[in-house]
């Protein structure tokens, strides 16, 4: 079904997606305003950096939001493919500017792959990147059933997990789930740029975990906000009533009274609170049920092999892992080493385990 794709902008989306598409057999032909990113990727192993000789099977628009409608008009006026998707991370006003533009809107199939990294570029990129993640996959109105099934194979290739959305809906999600927390890490981050070093240096991993998405392109971020600016800012008021809120409490815990102090710690207990059921949403993985797994914490020792002696383990008791968080800090020396597993096999691996752990149910 997907012999041959053109993939336009070979930066850490585009090229983790042709990667992961040559992996699986697919010739793929890459492209970029920069040569050397094409060049970097194909020597990368991830296609070809030439243009297809005739038309492929399906072009994917791997460029900044902003870039795709006339991406797409350039791409369909060349005839360079009989099916076309994108991976941006807006789609109403790429949308809009596909109509305005007068795109042919059979051929193509919005999509946005909700994987991705704070670095930017080919050498960033990973073909595993979109394994067990949702794909968003946003039709126009007469998308045909030849584009459905070309993305649909793409989206499958790379191991992404689809998620049929209208544009306003999707736009909507993301505001919440992507946009808002990067702006979120970036005022949090901020508040280090003039910080004393000796105060920094004391950052361990919650720090490292609230604002590792601060560190994303700047440019691509303006240029994400700038198309969902509304959306996100109404998500940003609500944000700001409950900071407004946290800063009374806090205040007010300062407070020689009793009672005001109660008060203030009851609303400073009820945000906890709601930060936690919030978090609890969070999917580990696509299409896990809510709170089946569990994390095995284990410590280790910062000598080589280790990290293998626990995975060694883990494979002889029979058990799955789900994901894992390594927290090891260099010059440290033990870290901590977080296996998701199923909640019938954690006792198993705990018994299996030749190092002492606990088990935190999450
Ligand atoms: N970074 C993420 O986490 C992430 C996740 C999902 C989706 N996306 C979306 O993926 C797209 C690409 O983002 P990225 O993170 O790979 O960025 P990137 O900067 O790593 O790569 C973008 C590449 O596109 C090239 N480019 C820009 N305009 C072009 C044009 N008009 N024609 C040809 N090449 C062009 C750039 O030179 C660059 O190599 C964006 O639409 C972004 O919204 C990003
Ligand atoms: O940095 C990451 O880990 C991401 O997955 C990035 C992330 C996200 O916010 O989830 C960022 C923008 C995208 O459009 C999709 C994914």
């Amino acid at each position: 079904m997907l012999r041959t794709v053109a993939v336009i902008g070979a930066g850490l989306i585009g090229t983790s997606i042709a990667q992961s598409l040559s992996a699986g057999g697919a010739t793929v032909y890459l492209t970029d305003r920069e040569p050397m990113a094409a060049l970097t990727a194909a020597a990368l192993g991830a296609g070809l950096a030439t243009q297809p000789p005739g038309p492929v099977d399906l072009a994917v628009l791997a460029v900044p939001p902003a870039d795709i409608a006339p991406t797409l008009k350039d791409a369909q006026l060349r005839g360079l493919a009989r099916a076309y998707t994108d991976v941006g991370s807006v789609k109403a006003q790429a949308f809009q500017a596909i109509e305005r533009l007068g795109c042919d809107t059979r051929t193509y199939l919005g999509g946005h792959p909700m994987a991705g990294g704070e670095r930017s570029g080919p050498l960033a990129a990973r073909p595993d990147l979109f394994e067990g993640r949702v794909w968003a996959l946003v039709p126009t109105t007469d998308t045909s059933q030849n584009t459905w099934d070309t993305v649909r194979a793409l989206v499958d290739l790379c191991g992404g997990v689809p998620l049929v959305m209208d544009p306003d809906g999707h736009d909507r999600a993301v505001a919440l789930v992507s946009h808002a927390p990067h702006l979120v890490a970036s005022l949090m981050a901020a508040r280090l740029e003039h910080a004393a070093d000796r105060e920094v240096s004391m950052a361990g991993q919650g720090l490292r975990d609230v604002t590792r998405i601060a560190a994303g392109d700047p440019a691509l971020w303006l240029d994400i906000l700038s198309a969902n600016a509304g959306t996100v800012a109404d998500i940003l008021d609500d944000l700001a009533d409950d900071l407004d809120r946290t800063i009374l409490a806090l205040r007010g815990l300062t407070d020689s009274n009793k009672a005001a102090d109660a008060e203030a710690a009851e609303a400073l207990t009820a945000l906890l609170t709601r930060g936690c059921a919030g978090h609890s949403r969070i999917p580990h993985k696509r299409d896990a049920p809510q709170g089946s797994y569990v994390t095995v914490s284990v410590l280790i020792g910062d000598q080589p092999g280790e990290l293998a002696r626990v995975f060694t383990d883990v494979g002889a008791a029979g058990v799955n892992i789900e994901d894992v968080f390594i927290d090891h800090a260099p010059g440290q020396v033990t870290g901590l080493v977080e296996l998701l597993v199923t909640a019938d096999a954690a006792p198993r691996l705990t018994r299996a385990l030749r190092m002492p752990s606990t088990i935190l149910t999450r």
